[in-house]
This record gives structure tokens, C-alpha cells and sequence, in this order.
């Protein structure tokens, strides 16, 4: 029988001081690892890992001039911790856009973004793959399919026709684009969902003002775009309030697709979102398996949001310029009117048919979109790949704007730059010339605008009802001039101005 020390066996002592050895030096090794990589060693460490990277990166890649910044913090004065690249010359936006093909095609992901499209579904939000181009293909040909006939000019012509009896009211100067604001959601409103609604429906209020809501917080930016997981343990108000605004416009939508579906006859394609159930129900027939799944209730939802989200504020905003120019230089206003007149006779509403007849004022909307910037730049792109534009390094992962508003503002293609002049687009004879290279308000290439065959031709046909219809004056009597408000980064508005109206005959 062994001995017993300290009620032990032998064996059982050794393994004892063994451990309590390893415990004691376990501890102060602890205690040694613990000083090392005290907190401020490792933040330290992380900051110079970053630094290296950085400058690894720096020396890797030809980058673009442009500020310092720091790993994660960014360029403090310019509030921006991601990496961004703005191209402000033509040459290099045509590189990037169409000759680079889908190098630049991809967007960035936003917790923003994904709250409204439902993690990157639809067209506006999505990344660059093989669904946003399908889905692009098929809301085009809804479009067109929209198009077709004369279903966008009734439709134009219908709503100008209540509004302007309202309008016509107006007895005191008065803010024209409370009127020229309803004019584009009706038509945006009936265009998606086919019914010809009365003037005070309160679904197309309520649309309007949420529009109106979700633009005012998304121009001040979110805290929780740059630092995405504080909402895992923090909501802001403005958080909390975008996400309710995002379900009840979503929830709308998704209730008027369920009407849709319950109504659709393949022989009665009624307006964009019968359209686009068209398109799922051929798949279907055919047997497409895959455009199927593209084209669930939940993608169909996100196509229909794009057209609110994409052509309802930039075309309101569009005909706020528009007008402002127009009270600005009675000119042309007169001019346009004269041409209208000609091209339409007495009583005569617009229609497409008539563009070729109303270049003079088409013109002025050329000029507007390019002094008036509503999208200055754009939506934001980003990198699928390693690729270079203007003989510079852009690494996969880039965020990458177009600066529109300085193509349309580069003295190299802009005689006279700064003046509103719209025979800039018209030939010596009065025709429309070729659209100047440096106009693109629509932008170009794999992501070019949806939306602008259809907003060309619903701002021309807005245009040109309201110019038939009324004199616009300013209310002072005195010769204005055209101000600018700051409203978000890249988009600006004309400074509010009250206008006074005359029936014309
Ligand atoms: C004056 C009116 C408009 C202007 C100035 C405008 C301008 C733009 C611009 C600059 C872009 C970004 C293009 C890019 O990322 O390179 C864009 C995208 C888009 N616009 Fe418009 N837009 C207008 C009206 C509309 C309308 C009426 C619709 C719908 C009917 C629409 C739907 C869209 C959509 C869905 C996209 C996203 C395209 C994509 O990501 O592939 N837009 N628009």
C-alpha cells in the first residue's frame, strides 16, 4: 500500500505540483499577455495593420488625386469613410459608363438601400447581376408596352384638364408647383396602377407625402449607413420613422398588386403593373423556371417601387425648374407658346405626335435639365472588378459618382456656360440638332435612367399643356432672376417664387 501525504497518493502529489507549477506560471504568462496586448497595444496594432494596408494599397494601385484620409475614419472635413471616386469630365463618365461596360455597373449596398429594396431587390437598389437585368429588360418593355398608342397623353392631358380648373382659381400669386407636383403623381400614379383617380384621392396624397417624407430623410443621410450594425443595438427616431414610411409605401404597393392579380386578364393588360404580371405569366406558359423566380410578388413589388422612388421627384422637381425658367425669361416663353399655337391650333391637346412640332420647347427642357441639376450625381456606382478609368487604378469596390453637373457646366462643350440658352439644341432652321455629347441627365451606359423615354415625353406633353393654357408672370411684376436652395448633396432647387397666372384663350 503506497503512503499517503496530505491524503494523497504519490502520483496524485505530483500531478498537484505539476499543475499548481503550470498554474502559477499559466497566471503570470496570462498577466504578461494581458500587459502586451493591453487595449490601447492592440487598437495600436489594428491602426498600423490598417495604415500598412493603406499604404500597401496606395503603392499597389494608381489611385486618383484627391484628400487624405485615414483607415475607417476617412476624410473627417469630408465625412465620408468609404473609399469614392467622382468623374467630372465627359471622357472619363463615357470610360467608366459604356466603353468599360459592366466594370462600373454594380452599386453599393446601403442599410438604407436595402430597407427599401428588401435587401437589393428591383432595379434602383440592385447589384449588377443576372435579375436587375432581366427585371431592367422587362420594366422597359412594361414601359414601352405603357407607351404604345396614346394612353400616356390621355393620361397627361386628363389630369392637366382637372388640375388647370383648380388652377384657374388662383386669384392671388401662388406657388405653381403645388399644381405641377399633382399633375406628375397623377400620371405617375395611373401609369403604374391604371385608374384615372379623382383629384383629392386620399391614396395619392397619402403616396405624395410619403414620397415627400422618405426624400427629406434620405437627403440628410443616415447614421446607420456608415456604421450599419447600430441598429442591431440602437434605432434613431429618423431610423425608426424611415423604416415605418418604407412598409407602408411597400405594404401599398404590395396591396395593389394582389388587386391586380386578382383582376389581370392576359387580353386586358390595363397599365405597368398588369405589364409586368404579363411578363411572369408568359414565363410561366413557357415553362421559364428561372425568370419565374425573378419575377416573384416580392421582385414585383420592388419594380413597381422604383418607378416612385426613381421618376416621381426627379420629374417634379424638373418642372419647378422648368417654370422658374420660364417666369425668369418671358421670352421664350412667349416663344414657346407661339410654337405650341402653330403646332396645335386652337383646343388641340399634345400629344407625342406632335414633338417634332414643338422643338423650340423641348429645347427649353434640354436647357432646364442641364442648368437645373435634380440628380447632379446620380445614384451611386460601384466596382465589380480591379479596373482603371483616365489612366488611373480604380480597385474593385469602389464607390464611383458621376459628376453631371459638371459635365453640364464644362465651359469645353458650353459656350457661354452659365446662360440658359436653348438654341444650344436646336439647328439654324428650328429642328432639333444631335443631343450635345456632354448633356446626360439620364446618365449612359448599363445603368442609364429607366425612366427617360418615358419622363422626355410627360415633361414635354406637361409643358406644353401648361404653356397652351396660362401666362406665367412673377408676382412682383419685376424681372426675376433664377436663385438656387440647396436641397441635398447633388441636387439643387430654384429658390420658392410665387407666380401669378392668366388665362389664356
Ligand atoms: C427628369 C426625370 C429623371 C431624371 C433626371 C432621372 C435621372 C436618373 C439618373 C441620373 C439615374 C442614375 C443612372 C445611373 O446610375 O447611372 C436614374 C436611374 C433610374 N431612374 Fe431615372 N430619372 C428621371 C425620371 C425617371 C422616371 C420617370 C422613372 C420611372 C418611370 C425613372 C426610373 C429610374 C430607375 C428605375 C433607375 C435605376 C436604373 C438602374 O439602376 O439600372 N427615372 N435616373
Amino acid at each position: 500500500m503506497e503512503v499517503r501525504k496530505n491524503g494523497l497518493y504519490k502520483d496524485e502529489q505530483a500531478v498537484t505540483v505539476v499543475s499548481m507549477a503550470m498554474k502559477r506560471s499559466g497566471m503570470e504568462l496570462l498577466d504578461v499577455v494581458k500587459e502586451f496586448f493591453s487595449l490601447q497595444t492592440v487598437a495600436v496594432g489594428f491602426f498600423i495593420g490598417l495604415l500598412t494596408y493603406q499604404l500597401y494599397n496606395k503603392l499597389k494601385y494608381k489611385s486618383p488625386p484627391g484628400p487624405w484620409s485615414l483607415p475607417l475614419i476617412g476624410n473627417y472635413k469630408r465625412k465620408c469613410p468609404s473609399k469614392a471616386v467622382f468623374l467630372n469630365s465627359l471622357d472619363v463618365v463615357i470610360e467608366a459608363m459604356v466603353k468599360k461596360k459592366s466594370d462600373f455597373a454594380d452599386r453599393p449596398r446601403t442599410k438604407s438601400g436595402d430597407m427599401f429594396s428588401d435587401g437589393g431587390k428591383g432595379i434602383a437598389f440592385s447589384p449588377y447581376s443576372a435579375t436587375w437585368k432581366f427585371q431592367k429588360k422587362v420594366a422597359g418593355k412594361a414601359l414601352r408596352y405603357y407607351m404604345l398608342g396614346s394612353r400616356l397623353e390621355d393620361m397627361v392631358n386628363d389630369v392637366c384638364g382637372k388640375i388647370f380648373e383648380r388652377m384657374s382659381q388662383e386669384k392671388e400669386p401662388f406657388y405653381v408647383n403645388e399644381y405641377t407636383g399633382k399633375i406628375v403623381i397623377h400620371v405617375l400614379f395611373n401609369m403604374c396602377f391604371g385608374q384615372k383617380c379623382d383629384l383629392d384621392s386620399k391614396d395619392v396624397a397619402r403616396i405624395l407625402k410619403l414620397d415627400e417624407e422618405i426624400v427629406e430623410r434620405f437627403n440628410s443621410g443616415f447614421i446607420e449607413d456608415l456604421i450599419p450594425g447600430i441598429t442591431y443595438v440602437y434605432k434613431t427616431m429618423k431610423w425608426r420613422e424611415l423604416e415605418d414610411l418604407a412598409d407602408e409605401l411597400l405594404t401599398f404597393i404590395r396591396k395593389e398588386v394582389q388587386k391586380h392579380k386578382d383582376t389581370f386578364e392576359e387580353s386586358n393588360i390595363r397599365d405597368y403593373t398588369d405589364s409586368i404580371l404579363m411578363a411572369r405569366a408568359e414565363a410561366e406558359t413557357q415553362e421559364r423556371v428561372e425568370d419565374v423566380a425573378m419575377l416573384t410578388d416580392v421582385y414585383i413589388v420592388q419594380i413597381i417601387a422604383d418607378i416612385f422612388l426613381g421618376g416621381l421627384e426627379t420629374t417634379m422637381m424638373t418642372l419647378d425648374w422648368f417654370m422658374a425658367f420660364m417666369v425668369a425669361f418671358p421670352e421664350y416663353q412667349e416663344q414657346c407658346q407661339a410654337e405650341i399655337d402653330q403646332a396645335l391650333g386652337k383646343g388641340k391637346s399634345p400629344s407625342a405626335s406632335d414633338r417634332n412640332n414643338l422643338c423650340f420647347t423641348e429645347a427649353c427642357m434640354m436647357e432646364t435639365m442641364r442648368k437645373g441639376s435634380v440628380a447632379a450625381i446620380g445614384i451611386p456606382h460601384y466596382t465589380i472588378c480591379d479596373s482603371s478609368v483616365g489612366g488611373f487604378d480604380i480597385p474593385k469596390g469602389t464607390m464611383v459618382f458621376n459628376n453631371y453637373w459638371a459635365l453640364h457646366n464644362d465651359s469645353n462643350f458650353w459656350k457661354d456656360v452659365d446662360k440658359f440658352d436653348p438654341y444650344r439644341y436646336l439647328t439654324k432652321d428650328g429642328k432639333m440638332d444631335m443631343k450635345p455629347e456632354s448633356w446626360l441627365p439620364f446618365s449612359a451606359g448599363r445603368r442609364v435612367c429607366l425612366g427617360e423615354p418615358v419622363a422626355r415625353t410627360e415633361l414635354l406633353l406637361i409643358a406644353a399643356n401648361m404653356l397652351q393654357n396660362f401666362n406665367f408672370k412673377t408676382s412682383s411684376g419685376v424681372k426675376h432672376k433664377v436663385t438656387t436652395k440647396f436641397n441635398a448633396p447633388g441636387n439643387e432647387l430654384p429658390e420658392p417664387h410665387k407666380v401669378i397666372i392668366e388665362k389664356r384663350n
